[in-house]
């Protein structure tokens, strides 16, 4: 299972999807053209292509999903999206969040808000990130898009926040789906059998 993390600039997206990755989630690593901030990571944060590079794999058509955002690209590649055995998250910007729903029906979206505006401010400025003016602005037409996603968690607390995701996962696996067919199909055979015997 997909699950797509979106949120304001921020509200904690980023910070959730660690704390879910200790706990056996896998995180999608994605690629951006902007440099690589000194407390990052390269290939655990993103991966730090540059804009050329970018420019190059968009032509390949490696990626499922791009955005221009706050002046940088963002991507998430077509191999990254497909399923193995764990549950992945992808933290993502709003507008990329809804053309993945487009193209990947079956990804579960989650929004989070943040617990007031004053809370959120604490959280952004430790973020020290720069565009705050932008990041605020576009937070308001963010902000509007929260009805198209299925849930919206208010990140009060990391715990209570992954633990709300887990009891999402926990009950989008138990909705009916296509890859319990065949063990309805089996169950009605041996049922029939049963009679005829
Ligand atoms: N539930 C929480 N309680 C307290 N602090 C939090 C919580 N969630 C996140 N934070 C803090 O808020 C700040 C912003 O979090 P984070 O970088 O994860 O946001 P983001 O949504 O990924 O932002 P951006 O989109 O700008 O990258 C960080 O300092 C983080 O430690």
């Amino acid at each position: 299972m997909i699950i797509i993390i979106s949120s304001p600039s921020g509200v904690g997206k980023t910070t959730i999807a660690k704390n879910l990755e200790k706990s056996n989630f896998e995180r999608i690593v994605t690629y951006t053209s902007r440099p690589k901030r000194p407390i990052e990571i390269e290939s655990v944060d993103y991966y730090f292509i540059g804009k050329e590079k970018f420019d190059e794999f968009i032509k390949k058509d490696f990626f499922a999903e791009f955005s221009y955002v706050h002046d940088n690209y963002y991507g998430i590649s077509k191999e990254s999206l497909q399923s193995n055995s764990k549950h992945k998250i992808l933290t993502i910007d709003i507008q990329g969040a809804a053309k993945i729903k487009k193209i990947m029906p079956s990804v579960v979206t989650i929004f989070l808000l943040p617990p007031s505006f004053e809370e959120w401010m604490r959280r952004i400025s430790k973020t020290q990130r720069n565009n705050f003016d932008i990041r605020l602005k576009n937070a308001i037409k963010e902000l509007d898009e929260v009805w198209n996603f299925e849930y919206a968690i208010v990140n009060y607390s990391i715990e209570k926040t992954v633990q709300q995701i887990r009891t999402i996962v926990s009950c989008e696996e138990a909705k009916c789906k296509k890859d319990i067919e065949n063990l309805i199909n089996e169950l009605e055979i041996n049922i029939k059998k049963r009679k005829e015997e």
